[in-house]
């Protein structure tokens, strides 16, 4: 997941940046991805998140899992888990299961009520072989103490 938050600080949307990582089973990352505008179209497409449809990102936008799933270095998803900083839309619900990754673990779920979200967790929730998880801190491991120990004067 610290992998998926520093690709999202590449992302150039001033409202919300959107990072994704998937390793493979044993915790190699096969492709990150952010939420860019497609190649070749950078600085020439709108941010705005309001205003005419035609004037506002939605329509423009690669989502951070397409671009992990796209930039992958492996053919075969299977049994990689994706790690995203924002619970995936149904669009990219769709991208996940066809790829056939096996596991999501999400960090932010702010657009938990949205049809997209609930459209998106449907999906998720029908397949038995794609585990849906929240990220928690304690899957970090914390390091160990090292050092001399502490001396009692
Ligand atoms: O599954 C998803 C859903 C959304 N995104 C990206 C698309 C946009 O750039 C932002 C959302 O912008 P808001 O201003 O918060 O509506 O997130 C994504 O990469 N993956
Ligand atoms: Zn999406």
């Amino acid at each position: 997941m610290a992998v998926a938050l520093l690709s999202a600080k590449r992302s150039k949307d001033p409202n919300t940046q959107v990072g994704a990582c998937i390793v493979n089973q044993e915790n190699k990352i096969v492709g990150t991805g952010y939420n860019r505008m497609p190649n070749g179209c950078d600085g020439e497409l709108p941010w705005a998140h309001t205003g005419p449809k035609l004037e506002r990102k939605y329509i423009y936008v690669c989502h951070a899992e397409l671009n992990a799933i796209i930039n992958k270095s492996k053919a075969d998803m299977n049994g990689c888990t994706i790690y995203v900083t924002l619970f995936p839309c149904n669009e990219c619900a769709k991208l996940i299961i066809q790829a056939g990754l096996s596991e999501v673990v999400y960090l932010s779920d702010k657009y938990h009520d949205e049809d997209e979200t609930i459209a998106s967790r449907r999906m998720l929730d029908l397949l038995t072989n794609v585990l849906l998880e929240e990220w928690s801190e304690i899957q970090i491991n914390t390091p160990k103490p090292c050092g001399k120990p502490s001396q009692k004067s």
